[in-house]
């Protein structure tokens, strides 16, 4: 292996690689072989409690930190990380199957992006000033203490520092906790946040399963958790957080509607629905999975993007050629064969893909099925691959009330040439983070998040700030107290 995989250690606490090898096994596999990269250990209860304390020590000096000077650790931060873009993507690649071509310009450089963008509010997190006739009052945003992030598989550098960026610029500290699938990417940012200036202690790694994640929300000395992963884990942590009366941030599962009328422009509508549904070998929360055509088009949508993706290029995510890569896991490739058959089995026309590739790793094409009726499984669950469900319609009213039957509410997108359509649908789609004519887009300036089961609370954004601090309210009194005796 020309690049080094296997980190120090399994753990960044305290500022420092630190192992213990009673926690259970965590190997590290290369989704484009099924190689093992490097063999980490989950963290016990010691390893929790020594990043817990180290924590909670450097927060009250970070805090104390004037938010100009945290801020530029963050903005420094964000520097070395695109200097080392480079080498952060071929890990990313390493740890996801992502392809090289992807990783390069999404990851490390969105993590830049985020930690840039809160290091310079940082200084702008003020409080307001409230007149009251003689009296007045005032208030003091407040860091919250020690915040826990736990990360899914599909963006190990981006969700750490979406998570990382806006909880230290408000003056916190973070114990995170990547997923188990893929946990090197992480503690390099550990690395690179130290190194451009925070404190020991004040950002730390710790690996582990779903365990580890429940031993932390649990500790009375987090404050808030924010978890980006599945709903049914998001139900247990959010329930979890609640016994202790903790903030949490959840960013969950989706089941998108992408709605086509017929008066869009063709290219960018099947454009729009490959970014839906295939980046990132269609592992991603946001991805619009439904996706209606209405009657008028559907025959040329379904040709035009049938030949559109006959120009993937399936292969070795190291080749920067390669466009659509491995899915994370052997399991997780099984989880969408299952959802195939099942899609096959209900009577959906599987139009092309979802075929196994006949090389290592875990690699299945990309998968159109249409004919697509809202009971089917494939257009009720979350299927986390490349597996697109198109749906059709005739009528605008009809398409909003389709959309909106999901228990999800992540995200949402309309491709259409009349802009008055294009605002009055999105006004009525129950989604979080939309689009018009676009797909996918995540800028960190631009709040994300779900509504209903797809999460609570936002990233990104000025949003992310009322997620990781709270108010202080201070009543100032100008003349004698009055009192009844
Ligand atoms: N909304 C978003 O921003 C967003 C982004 C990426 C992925 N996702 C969602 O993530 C899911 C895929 O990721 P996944 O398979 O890693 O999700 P998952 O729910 O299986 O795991 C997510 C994380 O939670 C941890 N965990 C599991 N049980 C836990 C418990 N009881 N207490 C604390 N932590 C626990 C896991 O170890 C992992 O780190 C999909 O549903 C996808 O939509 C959402």
């Amino acid at each position: 292996m020309p690049y080094a995989t296997q980190p120090e250690a399994s753990h960044y606490v305290a500022g420092a690689y630190i192992e213990d090898s009673a926690g259970d096994a965590l190997p590290v596999i290369y989704p484009a072989t099924g190689e093992v990269i490097a063999n980490l250990h989950a963290a016990t209860q010691e390893v929790i409690d020594r990043a817990l304390d180290a924590a909670t020590e450097a927060q009250k000096e970070w805090a104390k930190l004037s938010p100009r000077e945290r801020g530029r650790v963050l903005t420094r931060a964000a520097q070395i990380l695109r200097e080392r873009n480079h080498d952060m993507s071929v890990l990313e690649t390493y740890d996801t199957g992502k392809p090289l071509q992807e990783t390069l310009v999404a990851d490390a450089t969105s993590a830049a992006d985020a930690l840039e963008y809160f290091g310079g509010i940082a200084n702008g997190l003020t409080g307001e000033h409230i007149p009251l006739g003689e009296d007045w009052a005032y208030t003091i945003r407040e860091p919250l203490g020690v915040c826990v992030g736990i990360g899914a598989w599909n963006y190990p550098t981006q969700i750490a520092a979406w998570k990382a960026a806006p909880a230290l610029a408000c003056g916190n500290a973070m114990v995170f906790k990547p997923s188990e699938v893929t946990p090197l990417c992480a503690l390099k940012l550990a690395e690179i946040l130290e190194e451009a200036g925070a404190p020991k202690g004040l950002f730390n790694v710790v690996q582990g399963y779903g365990a580890v994640g429940h031993a932390l929300i649990t500790d009375p000395r987090v404050a808030k958790v924010s978890l980006t992963g599945s709903v049914p884990t998001g139900r247990k942590v959010y329930s979890t957080a609640a016994e202790q009366m903790k903030h949490v941030t959840m960013e969950l599962g989706g089941k998108s509607p992408l709605v086509i009328f017929d008066d869009a422009d063709l290219d960018n509508a099947v454009g729009g629905a490959i970014l839906a549904n295939f980046y990132s070998s269609g592992q991603i929360c946001s991805n619009g999975t439904r996706v209606f055509v209405q009657k008028g088009i559907k025959e040329a949508f379904l040709k035009r993007l049938s030949e559109r993706l006959s120009q993937a290029i399936i292969g070795d995510p190291m080749d920067e050629e390669t466009n659509f890569g491995p899915m994370v896991s052997e399991r997780q490739m099984e989880i969408v064969k299952g959802y195939l058959a099942k899609g096959l089995a209900e009577g959906a026309r599987l139009i092309t893909g979802g075929d196994q590739v006949d090389r290592p790793g875990y690699y299945l094409t990309p998968a159109i099925f249409a004919d697509v009726t809202d009971d089917m499984t494939i257009a009720r669950e979350e299927i986390f691959g490349p597996v697109m469900a198109v749906l059709d319609f005739e009528e605008e009213d009809e398409v909003i009330a389709r959309a909106n039957d999901t228990e999800f509410g992540l995200s949402a997108g309309v491709f259409t040439r009349d802009i008055s359509r294009a605002h009055r649908v999105i006004g009525q789609l129950r989604a979080g983070t939309c689009f018009v004519n676009s797909y996918n887009d995540a800028p960190v300036e631009m709040p994300f998040g779900g509504v209903k089961m797809s999460g609570v609370g936002r990233e990104n954004a000025k949003a992310a700030i009322e997620h990781y601090s709270q108010l202080k309210s201070v009543y100032v009194r100008m003349g004698d107290v009055e009192a009844p005796f």
